[in-house]
């Protein structure tokens, strides 16, 4: 751990590509976890700050990183003998990097993860599905983490939870073996397309909670649309062939709590900005680091009415993103909705007794299939 002063054993060596706030973050997990971390950064500066002064002065300020983590501008270096490898860069640009770092991977099985939370705007395709694309690889090599995971927050130390998730089980535990640490528990899941969603969508309801906050509205819109926004992520997720209990868990509302409530939030920001009357291009020039939900939004309807799904709090986001909703309007509910009451529970509740046998069905189905371990909710 870093707070010992005798020389560190060398661990398993394990690549980190991008080294912003959030892959810097997770380099120091695992290496406080006891890998050997090579990180992956664009620029040379940085790349040489990591290594000589064990430092990030930029996207972690403040922060002592441990000494078995190096940075090097270099793929090659960066990705050579990897027992796993680490995705963190902002999600618009995972294409082009993945090409990038094809030629290293493509004769090799080792585990790729993504730490990213977004979704391709031009595609609308989730990182796991651009990664799997891309490199044109198996997807049972493919994780994804996600969670309650504010970076600075736990490059502080502070107690925290994650889950990976990948389709195959063996995946999953070998990367969540990797990621802890006495300060970082991983738990694991095999629903990769709600773990990723929700680390999405709770983003978009974010950018909500800070267009209310910047409005100066209080806690009870803030309840109304974070409670709300959890069914419109499950409504969509489930549509999107996720399981709702993922949506229960660290992936869905633990995320949801984390991001709505915390100033550290780079989409509440975005948001706020945009409640105090700051047009897009405005709240994109202010921003220094990566809000993912912006970029999401787009993509997110596109896809939510292509299977029908109602994401009223999503919408108003785009609307005021577009300048043609004004944000002291905002509210848990569209304001144009006809005026019949609407039942409270999800979607997929409001299926009837149909929705629970199907899932209770869907769960022994997944227990038989992972030889008696549930596939759903988030697993020690
Ligand atoms: N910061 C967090 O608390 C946090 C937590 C969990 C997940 N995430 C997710 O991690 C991902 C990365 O976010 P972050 O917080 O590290 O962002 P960041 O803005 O802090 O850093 C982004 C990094 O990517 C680099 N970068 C920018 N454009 C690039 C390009 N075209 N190619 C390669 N590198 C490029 C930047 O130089 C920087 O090093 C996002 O999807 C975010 O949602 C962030
Ligand atoms: O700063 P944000 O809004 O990108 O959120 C960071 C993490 O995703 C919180 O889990």
């Amino acid at each position: 751990m870093s707070r010992k002063n005798s020389a560190p054993a060398v661990g398993p060596k394990v690549a980190v590509v991008g080294a912003g706030s959030w892959g810097t973050t997770f380099g120091k997990i695992l290496a406080d976890g006891g890998a050997s971390v090579v990180m992956w950064a664009r620029r040379p500066e940085l790349a040489a700050e990591i290594t000589e002064s064990k430092r990030n002065s930029r996207y972690l300020s403040g922060i002592n990183l441990p000494r078995t983590m190096t940075a090097t501008t270099d793929l090659a270096e960066a990705l050579r003998d990897a027992e796993q490898i680490y995705l963190s860069v902002p999600s618009q640009s995972l294409r082009e990097n993945l090409a990038a770092i094809k030629p290293y991977v493509e004769r090799t099985d080792v585990p790729i993860v993504s730490l990213m939370k977004g979704v391709e705007k031009s595609t609308g395709l989730r990182m796991s599905q651009v990664i799997e694309q891309v490199l044109q690889c198996d997807p049972a090599r493919i994780a994804v983490a996600s969670g309650p995971n504010l970076a600075l927050e736990i490059a502080r130390e502070q107690p925290t939870a994650a889950v990976i998730s990948s389709l195959s089980p063996e995946t999953a535990e070998a990367v969540a073996r990797r990621a802890r640490n006495r300060y970082f528990r991983s738990f694991v899941n095999t629903d990769v397309i709600g773990t990723e969603f929700g680390g999405v969508l709770k983003n978009l309801i974010a950018v909500a909670i800070g267009i209310v906050d910047g409005v100066g509205y209080g806690e009870n819109t803030k309840a109304s649309i974070i409670t709300r926004g959890l069914v419109e992520m499950t409504d969509f997720a489930v549509a999107q062939g996720a399981q709702p209990e993922t949506l229960q868990g660290l992936a869905g509302l633990g995320d949801l709590i984390a991001t709505c409530q915390s100033p550290l939030s780079r989409n509440n920001t975005a948001g706020r900005l945009l409640g105090q009357g700051y047009g897009y291009k405005e709240v994109v020039a202010q921003m220094q680091q990566t809000a993912e939900g912006l970029a999401s939004v787009a993509p997110v309807l596109q896809l939510a009415k292509q299977v029908g799904v109602d994401m009223p709090i999503v919408q108003q986001v785009k609307m005021v993103l577009d300048g043609t909703m004004d944000p002291r309007d905002i509210a848990p509910h569209l304001t144009t909705d006809d005026d019949q009451p609407q039942g409270e529970r999800t979607q997929n509740d409001q299926t009837g007794g149909g929705g629970a046998l199907r899932r209770a069905l869907q769960r022994a189905l997944d227990q038989f299939r992972h030889g008696g371990r549930g596939a759903a909710g988030d697993r020690p």
